[in-house]
């Protein structure tokens, strides 16, 4: 290049120009390749590394042989000129050849017009959203920043003085008053370098708890259909493992980055003050110390990103095993179980392989290149030296400085990754902060009271994981108050998933709900909750004692009241002859209390708010036939005429519902009294005859093994 150059005429190989074409066309191919990979910045990032090269070794070599023709006198004079121009005209061009071909290229090329794209803000942009409200301390934490970085300065400054002093030997007084110097402005440096790490590592961790809090937040206000997606552990990880990344990697790394900016740019100065031929000599390594690292930051990040998914799922797997640790223990499936973990961990620690040799990479290539550029200093400065165009005091301070700036280099690119691997955190953070649940906006309705009458009109349905399979196909059915409504039908009839829809977890495909003659849709989310009750086959009690595990869906409720719901739910008499009554620990998931008096403790909880529609989806499946015979007198008799919508396997519990519908494969096939549909003959009366069948074959079984251990 240098030699095609150099047989040009000159005025093509002059500077000005080939820094004006350089840029230009770094500017044409950043924009022919936003333009044609818009929306995937990775490439573009890398792109811009490779244009940036390219561009670089077409201008460097334009120079020279420029140089050459001119003469080495001119040297000195286009190196400053370009070290002080050329950085600021080129990427200032680059922006602005971007402007431009933004502005004209779409016309240009016919049919490729860019389509207006919706103005997204950054991971980091919206961090710094989080962190605006503290702008008044960060401006204190900068303004000590800075005072201790100019502080600092002083000390090679000093020391270079010192060196002439003592090769000129006089001015004894002043090496006194440069040492009292030095030391206070050390001391100073100190405090101002404590004040600003209190206040920031204080507020940080202010914006930490905020975060924290809004994540937690912002996942409880996700439809239902968001956690059949997504796996617990996946949840957990994001509000713990990645916003700590992210805050450690904040707190921490960007507080030093934040010190080694302002010291780079003081640094800097001090650099040119001294010697600009010495700092364009240094400036001309930079751009490998920036290009390195962005290619090996880019993968450290990707890598980073990828061992917190790992790290999720191996999370998923502990909590899954530990919360159905009975069940493991009971298929004897401990090595089984650790084995998934520990495969987890093993992808992990592949993953985590990679990644430190990654980091490894980014460190190394820094290194490497800062130590390149300082013997290279070493040797430049002591040719200016002899010269006599630097003093050698003045070299001895450049030095000091340049040590300082190249370390200080090194480590803003070292802590490079770290920002990435917030950055790369926060992102997962806001895909959950940014997700706008798929709900309907919530009702207004709240009528002071309401009966309870619920129908169902030509409902269809699909849940949204599998949106091609129906499993409600045209259900109507009513729950009048006062009464009892049974839903039998084989597993898989959809039963569970009527409820899921009264409860609005989903929202149905086709047909309508009303409560009261009014669409579900049009009530408030928390009037709706506090008015129908569900308990469910396997409900879930709290490590807290019986009387707060009643109360809890009404904290406000007298001593009676709770009394009242709990002989309801036929429980009254075994919680009195539990060790301290209501007082008594109910354990981890009611662990502590047998399933059937779990149920009775739920069937409470549900009734202690009085609602007006209380749903029991097989919720005394664990009950015997007299305990469960009791519960559903009792709700006949007192359940204050709320509608009950019955879900159970056992025909003792539906028999003496007030109305049976029959589902099957998401259809209402039959329904009526039990009386009508025995009448009827028709799939009912099998389900009767086929529980009557298994009811006679275990009473036989059972008295046969009687007699067997009596024998
Ligand atoms: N969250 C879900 N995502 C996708 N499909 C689901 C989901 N829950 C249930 N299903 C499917 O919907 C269909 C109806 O299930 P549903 O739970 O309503 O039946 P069910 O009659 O209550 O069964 P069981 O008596 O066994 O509780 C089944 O095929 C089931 O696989």
């Amino acid at each position: 290049t240098v030699g095609w150059f150099q047989r040009s005429p000159p005025l093509i190989a002059h500077p000005f120009v080939t820094l004006w074409t350089g840029s230009l066309l770094r500017g044409f191919l950043l924009y022919l390749f936003t333009y044609t990979y818009s929306g995937t910045p990775h490439w573009i990032k890398t792109f811009e590394g490779f244009q940036t090269l390219a561009v670089h070794s077409f201008v460097y070599p334009a120079y020279i042989s420029f140089l050459w023709k001119c003469g080495w006198s001119t040297l000195e004079l286009m190196w400053g000129w370009h070290s002080a121009l050329g950085l600021l005209q080129g990427y200032g061009v680059t922006a602005l050849s971007l402007l431009l071909w933004t502005r004209y290229m779409p016309s240009i090329l016919p049919g490729k017009r860019a389509k207006p794209k919706e103005k997204k803000e950054t991971p980091l942009q919206k961090l710094m959203g989080y962190m605006r409200p503290y702008t008044g301390r960060f401006i204190v934490v900068i303004f000590f920043v800075i005072i201790s970085s100019l502080g600092e300065m002083a000390i090679p400054h000093y020391t270079g003085k010192m060196t002439d002093w003592i090769m000129n030997e006089d001015e004894p007084e002043a090496f006194g008053n440069a040492i009292r110097i030095m030391t206070l402005l050390t001391v100073m440096s100190a405090v101002c370098e404590f004040v600003c790490d209190l206040i920031y590592n204080v507020t940080m961790s202010r914006i930490h708890t905020a975060i924290q809090g809004l994540v937690f937040q912002c996942v409880l206000k996700q439809e239902i259909a968001f956690f059949d997606k997504s796996t617990t552990g996946d949840i957990v990880s994001r509000i713990t493992t990645d916003t700590n990344t992210m805050s450690e990697s904040l707190s921490e790394k960007l507080s030093l980055l934040m010190w080694y900016f302002w010291r780079v740019i003081f640094l800097f100065g001090s650099m040119v003050f001294l010697s600009w031929r010495l700092c364009f000599f240094t400036l001309l390594g930079l751009p490998i110390i920036w290009v390195i690292p962005e290619f090996t930051g880019q993968f450290y990040q990707k890598l980073s990103a990828q061992v917190q998914e790992s790290l999720a799922k191996a999370n998923d797997v502990a909590m899954e095993t530990f919360s159905s640790m009975k069940t493991v223990r009971s298929f004897a499936n401990e090595e089984g179980e650790t084995e998934r973990y520990k495969k987890c961990l093993e992808h992990t620690y592949s993953l985590n392989k990679k990644e430190a040799a990654a980091y490894a990479a980014s460190t190394w290539t820094n290194s490497m290149s800062s130590l390149a550029l300082k013997v290279s200093i070493l040797y430049y400065g002591g040719w200016l030296v002899t010269g006599g165009q630097v003093s050698s005091g003045d070299l001895v301070s450049f030095v000091l400085y340049e040590l300082q700036f190249t370390s200080a280099m090194e480590v803003l690119m070292s802590y490079y990754p770290h920002v990435k691997k917030a950055i790369g955190a926060s992102q997962k953070i806001f895909e959950y902060v940014d997700r706008i649940p798929d709900i309907p906006p919530d009702g207004t309705l709240a009528p002071e009271t309401l009966r309870g009458h619920v129908q169902f009109k030509n409902v269809t349905f699909a849940y949204p994981t599998r949106p091609d399979t129906e499993v409600l196909k045209g259900v109507s059915l009513e729950l009048k108050p006062g009464q009892i409504t049974a839903l039998v039908g084989k597993s898989g009839s959809g039963k569970s998933s009527v409820i899921n829809l009264l409860e609005r977890f989903y929202q149905p495909n086709g047909g309508e709900i009303l409560l009261d003659g009014k669409p579900l849709q049009s009530y408030k989310d928390q009037y709706l909750h506090e008015k129908i009750s569900v308990v469910c086959q396997e409900p879930v009690l709290f490590a807290r004692s019986v009387r707060e595990n009643i109360k809890y869906s009404k904290e406000d409720a007298t001593e009676e009241e709770m009394f009242r719901a709990a002989k309801l739910a036929n429980a009254h008499k075994f919680i009195m002859s539990l060790p301290k009554g209501y007082d008594t620990d109910a354990g981890e998931k009611g662990g502590q209390v047998s399933g059937g008096q779990k149920q009775r403790i739920a069937i409470a909880r549900a009734l202690i708010r009085q609602p007006q529609v209380l749903i029991l989806d097989d919720a005394t499946s664990s009950l015997d036939t007299e305990s469960e015979h009791r519960v559903h007198q009792a709700l006949q008799k007192d359940a204050n005429g709320c509608s009950v919508l019955l879900i159970s396997h056992r025909l003792s519990a539906v028999e003496n519902a007030n109305h049976i519908v029959f589902l099957e494969n998401g259809e209402v096939k039959e329904e009526g009294t039990h009386d009508e549909l025995l009448q009827k003959n028709g799939l009912y009366a099998e389900f009767v005859k086929m529980q009557n069948t298994s009811f006679q074959r275990n009473s036989e079984e059972g008295e046969n093994s009687n007699l067997s251990a009596h024998a």
